[in-house]
C-alpha cells in the first residue's frame, strides 16, 4: 500500500481522538509531583495567586520571599494586552525591569531543577545562561511574541539555593540597557531524568558519544539548555498536559524533509515497564510519523554538545517480533548512532515505551548558507530491506532533548515557534477549557474516582485545575524558558518472509504470520512452564546455558527452553541472530523456534521439544536398542535436507558451521532436525578459538582451516563426518584410540584406500547393510570429506544419493523378506568399493562456490550482523 492511501484514514482518526485525549489527560493527576513548583509572576504586586496562561497559578514576585534585595532599582511594567488576545494572563501582563543588576534568590532542596527565565545576561549559580541576550532581536527575527527558555540546573548540597541574576549590558558610551523578566518557573525533577547516574562511566544509562567510542557522562556540574522538544507525528502537548514537569512538547511541523505517514494509536495504554512513567506524556507514545527514510533537520548552534533523546514505542499491530523492523539512525552525519535499532528487541513487546539517549558534538564545518545553523540530522534508513519499501516505517515520536552542556557562551535562542504555532496553542487552550467544562457538566463518576485517589494536599490544589488560557506578552515582554527539544525517531522494517520451497518473497503472508511463526512469552509464563527453572527439568547444557523441558499452553505444548546468560553481551547478539534466522526458517528438518522471551533482561528461546534427544546420544550413549541401519539412513537423509534448505532455501545462503551429531535432534518419530544454526554460527564467528575448544575439531573443514574462506562446503565436510559416525558408531574425534585413528574422517578415508572400511563399521550393523547401498553411502561420505571444498558435492547431490542408497536398501530388504541380508555376518565389501579416493587438485584450480568473506556478489542478508562476513 502506498503512503498516500495510508495517510488519509490515519489522519482523520488522529484528530477525532485528539479531543478525547485532552479530556482524559486533564482529569488525571500528574505522574510526577515536584517538590518545588515555583511560578513567579515578575513585576506583579498582587499578593495572591493569579491563573496564568498555562493553567497554573502564579504569585506576584513583589510579595514573595524570592524578591531581589536590590528592589529600590527595580521597576515593574504592566504590558498592554493585544486586542486580538483577550485571554492574556500571567506572567505576560507584567515584567520586572531594571537598569542595574538584580538577583532572585530561591532556597531549594538539593537536586536538578527546570528553570525558566528571561533576560539579557542571565546567570544562575556559576552558569551564564544567557549573555547579551536581546528580546527585541529575537522577537524581530522570529515574529514570535514570547520567548521561553528552559534549563536544567543541579542545586547542590552546599548552597541549597539558586541565585538568578539579571545583568543589563553596560559599556562606556551608554547605560541605557535594561534587563527584564516576566516570569520564572522552577520545578524540581528526578535526578536521573536527564543527568547520568553518579559514579558510573560505562553504564548503559550513560549516553554514547556519537562518532567516538566513548560514553558521555552528563554530570551535575553541567547545565542543560532545552533546544527542541518535539512530539513527532503528534500534536502540541501543553505544559499542563505533561507528566508533572510542565514541559511543552511542540509539533514536528517544519522539521522533516520528507513527508511521512502519520500513525496514531489513541486508545493505547503505554507499558512503562522499561522506563519511568513520568518520562513523557502518553500521547508522545501514541503518535508517530512513518516513512522508509526520514531526515529531521534541527537548527542548532555549532560547538556545543547536544543530548538527543529519542523515544520509541511500537504501536503497529503488525509488528510484534524482533527484527520485523530494524533500522539505523545517523545523527549529524557522524558514524551511525544506531546500526540496528529494533524497538521490539529493546522492549520485548509492542506498546512498551523506551527512550535512547545520544550525545553529539555539532561542529563548525556544518555551517550552511552562512546561517549559524547546524543540523542534527536523523537519517533513518533501511539497510537490509529487499524492496518492500512501502511497508517500511519510520516512527518518530517523541523527544530529543538536545541540550547544551557548556553554557559559558552566549545562548541566543533560535525560536522555532511561529505565529501559527501560537494560534495553535490558543485553539488548544480554548479546546481544553471547553472539554473541561463539558467534563464538569457531565460530572462523570470515573473522574470523581480519579480525583479521590489524589493526595489530600493536591486534590484541591489549584494546579490540578486544568483550565488554561493563552497569554502573550507584549513585544517587550518575553518569557524566558529555555527550550529543550525533544524528539524521537523510530524506523521500522518489515521482515520479508519466504516460502521455503519457492524462495520467493511472500510479503502478504508475512504480514499475517508473525504471531504464528514466533511467539513472545512473558517471564512469568516461562517460570510457570519450567516450575521456576527447576533443575529436574534440565535436559541439557550448551555453550549458552541450560536447556529445560517445559510445558506451555496449559500443558498442551511441550517445549525445549534455552535459557541464555543475560550478562553476556555476545550472547545477546547471538540470541538476536538466532531469533532473526530461525523465525524466518521453517522446514520439517530444522528445529522450529516457537518463541522467545526477553523480559527483565532474560534471554530465553523456545523450540519444538525433540523427544528422542540428540543423534549423538542415540549413537554413543544409550542403553536402548541401537538405531537400525534404515533409521540411520533416514536420519542422515533428513539432516541433508535440512542443510540443503539452509544453503538454498533463502535468498541468501546460510552456512551452519557447527553441524555435528549433537546438533541433529530426533523427534518422537525419529525424524531428524538440524538445530543450533544461529548461536553456533555466531559463536564461531566471534570466538573461533573457543569454538575449537568446544570440541568441533573433528568436524572442521581442513580447507577452511587453511584458507579462512567460508563456503557451504564447510557444512558438506561436517556432514560427511556425521555420516561416518553413523556408519561406524564412532565419534568424530576419539583420542583414546591409536593416534592414526583419532580423527574419524581421516581414518575412514585411509580405510577406504586400503579396502578395509568394512572393518570399522558399527558392529551392530554388520551383515545388515545391503552391499549396493553400502557402496553408494560410502562413496557419498568419502566425497563429502575430501580435502578441498571444490572436490566435494553440493548438499543437493548428497541428498539425492542418500535417497538412492535408501531405496537400494529397501529393495534389498524386500528381496530378503524376513531374512537377514547376510545372516552369517561375513561379507566382504571389497568388491563393491571399486572407486579410489580422489587426490587433491591444485589450489589454482579450485574455485569457491560461495564465499562470504570478500565477495561483493554475495549479499550477506541474515548476516548483516556479521554472521558470515568476518570469517
Ligand atoms: N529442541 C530440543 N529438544 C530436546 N532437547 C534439546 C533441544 N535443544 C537442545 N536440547 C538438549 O539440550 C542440549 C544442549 O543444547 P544446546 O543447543 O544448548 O547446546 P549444544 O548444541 O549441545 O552445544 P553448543 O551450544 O555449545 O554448541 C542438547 O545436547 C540436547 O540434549
Amino acid at each position: 500500500m502506498g503512503k498516500l492511501s495510508k495517510l488519509t484514514p490515519i489522519i482523520s482518526i488522529f484528530f477525532f481522538i485528539y479531543h478525547i485525549i485532552i479530556t482524559v489527560s486533564s482529569s488525571t493527576p500528574p505522574r510526577y509531583i515536584a517538590v518545588e513548583d515555583i511560578t513567579l509572576d515578575c513585576g506583579s504586586e498582587t499578593s495572591g495567586k493569579s491563573k496564568g496562561m498555562d493553567g497554573r497559578y502564579w504569585s506576584g514576585d513583589f510579595q514573595s520571599k524570592f524578591f531581589p534585595k536590590e528592589e529600590h532599582n527595580l521597576k515593574s511594567v504592566t504590558s498592554q494586552t493585544p486586542e486580538e488576545f483577550t485571554d492574556i494572563k500571567a506572567p505576560y501582563t507584567t515584567a520586572r525591569i531594571s537598569y542595574s543588576q538584580f538577583t532572585y534568590v530561591f532556597p531549594l532542596t538539593v537536586g536538578p531543577k527546570f528553570k525558566s527565565e528571561d533576560n539579557f545576561t542571565v546567570k544562575a549559580g556559576s552558569f551564564t545562561l544567557l549573555r547579551n541576550f536581546s528580546a527585541a532581536s529575537n522577537h524581530g527575527y522570529t515574529g514570535q511574541n514570547e520567548i521561553v527558555k528552559e534549563f536544567c540546573i543541579y542545586v547542590d548540597e552546599v548552597n541549597k539555593k539558586l541565585n538568578i541574576t539579571f545583568d543589563p549590558f553596560s559599556d562606556t558610551t551608554s547605560s541605557n540597557f535594561y534587563a527584564f523578566i516576566n516570569g520564572i518557573e522552577i520545578v524540581s525533577m528526578p535526578k536521573d531524568l536527564y543527568y547520568s547516574p553518579e559514579g558510573q562511566t560505562q553504564s548503559e544509562k550513560i549516553p554514547p558519544y556519537v562518532g567516538e567510542s566513548l560514553r558521555f557522562c552528563i554530570n551535575y556540574n553541567m547545565a542543560l539548555q532545552m533546544v527542541f522538544r518535539i512530539n513527532v507525528g503528534g500534536s502540541l502537548i501543553l505544559p499542563a498536559e505533561d507528566t508533572g514537569f510542565f514541559r511543552e512538547w511542540s509539533t514536528d511541523i517544519c522539521y522533516f524533509e520528507d513527508e511521512g505517514v502519520f500513525l496514531h494509536s489513541p486508545s493505547l495504554v503505554p507499558n512503562y515497564s522499561k522506563i519511568e512513567n513520568y518520562t513523557a506524556p502518553d500521547d508522545v507514545y501514541r503518535s508517530a510519523m512513518t516513512s522508509h527514510h526520514l531526515d529531521c533537520r534541527l537548527p542548532v548552534d555549532s560547538g556545543f554538545n547536544y543530548l538527543v533523546r529519542l523515544h520509541f514505542c511500537e504501536i503497529d499491530l503488525n509488528i510484534s517480533l524482533i527484527s520485523q523492523r530494524s533500522f539505523s539512525i545517523d545523527i549529524d552525519h557522524k558514524s551511525s548512532a544506531e546500526d540496528d535499532a529494533d524497538v521490539i528487541w529493546w522492549t520485548g513487546n509492542r506498546d512498551t515505551t523506551i527512550y535512547k539517549d545520544y550525545v553529539v558534538l555539532s561542529k563548525e564545518e556544518k555551517v550552511e548558507d552562512n546561517n549559524k545553523f547546524h543540523l542534527i540530522y536523523f537519517l533513518s534508513k533501511d539497510d537490509r530491506n529487499d524492496g518492500n519499501f512501502d511497508d517500511v516505517a519510520i516512527r518518530t515520536f517523541k523527544v530529543g532533548l538536545p541540550s547544551k552542556h557548556s553554557l559559558r557562551k552566549s545562548l541566543i535562542g533560535k525560536p522555532v515557534k511561529s505565529v501559527h504555532h501560537l494560534m495553535d496553542r490558543i485553539d488548544k487552550y480554548k479546546q481544553v477549557e471547553e472539554d473541561q467544562q463539558l467534563e464538569r457538566n457531565l460530572a462523570r463518576p470515573s473522574l470523581a474516582m480519579v480525583n479521590s485517589t489524589l493526595p489530600a494536599s493536591s486534590a484541591n490544589d489549584p494546579k490540578t485545575n486544568k483550565t488554561i488560557f493563552l497569554a502573550i506578552g507584549s513585544s517587550l515582554g518575553f518569557l524566558v524558558v529555555l527550550t529543550s527539544l525533544s524528539y524521537m525517531v523510530q524506523l521500522m522494517k518489515f521482515t520479508c518472509w519466504r516460502d521455503p520451497y519457492r524462495g520467493k518473497s511472500q510479503r502478504a503472508k508475512a504480514l499475517s504470520l508473525p504471531e504464528e511463526q514466533c511467539r513472545h512469552f512473558s517471564l512469568s509464563e516461562i517460570r510457570t512452564a519450567t516450575n521456576n527453572f527447576h533443575k529436574e527439568l534440565i535436559i541439557g547444557q550448551g555453550g549458552f546455558g541450560n536447556v529445560y523441558k517445559g510445558l506451555l499452553d496449559e500443558g498442551t505444548l511441550i517445549v525445549a527452553i534455552k535459557h541464555l546468560n543475560p550478562e553476556s553481551q555476545q550472547g545477546a547478539r547471538e540470541f538476536k541472530t538466532e531469533i532473526r534466522m530461525l523465525s524466518q526458517l521453517r522446514h520439517v528438518h530444522l528445529v522450529s523456534l516457537i518463541g522467545y522471551c526477553i523480559d527483565e533482561g532474560e534471554m530465553i528461546l523456545f523450540y519444538d521439544y525433540m523427544r528422542n534427544g540428540t543423534l549423538s546420544v542415540r549413537l554413543f550413549d544409550t542403553n536402548n536398542d541401537p538405531l537400525t541401519w534404515k533409521q540411520r539412513l533416514e536420519i542422515c537423509l533428513g539432516a541433508a535436507c535440512g542443510l540443503h534448505y539452509l544453503h538454498t532455501g533463502m535468498k541468501n545462503p546460510i552456512i551452519h558451521r557447527d553441524l555435528k551429531t549433537t546438533s541433529i535432534l530426533l523427534d518422537e518419530k525419529w525424524v531428524s532436525k538440524v538445530s543450533d544454526f544461529g548461536l553456533s554460527k555466531m559463536g564461531l564467528n566471534n570466538t573461533a578459538v573457543s569454538t575449537l575448544v568446544k570440541g568441533t575439531w573433528g568436524y572442521l573443514d581442513p580447507d577452511y582451516a587453511r584458507r579462512q574462506q567460508l563456503t557451504n562446503k564447510f557444512d558438506v565436510y561436517s556432514f560427511g563426518v556425521v555420516m561416518f559416525e553413523v556408519l561406524c558408531g564412532r565419534k568424530a574425534l576419539n583420542t583414546k584410540l591409536e593416534h592414526e585413528q583419532w580423527h574419524l574422517a581421516n581414518w575412514a578415508r585411509k580405510c577406504i584406500e586400503k579396502g578395509t572400511i568394512d572393518q570399522i563399521i558399527d558392529p551392530c550393523l554388520k551383515g545388515k547393510i545391503a552391499p549396493e547401498c553400502f557402496k553408494v553411502y560410502v562413496e557419498v561420505a568419502e566425497s563429502c570429506v575430501r580435502d578441498q571444498g571444490i572436490q566435494r558435492p553440493k548438499m543437493n547431490d548428497v541428498m539425492e544419493k542418500l535417497e538412492f542408497a535408501f531405496e537400494l536398501q529397501q529393495n534389498a530388504d524386500a528381496a530378503h523378506g524376513q531374512e537377514e541380508i547376510n545372516p552369517s555376518g561375513v561379507i566382504s565389501y571389497q568388491d563393491v568399493l571399486s572407486f579410489r579416493v580422489v587426490e587433491p587438485v591444485l589450489e589454482s584450480d579450485s574455485c569457491i562456490e560461495l564465499t562470504t568473506s570478500n565477495s561483493e556478489s554475495t549479499n550477506p542478508s541474515l548476516d548483516s550482523d556479521g554472521i558470515t562476513s568476518t570469517v
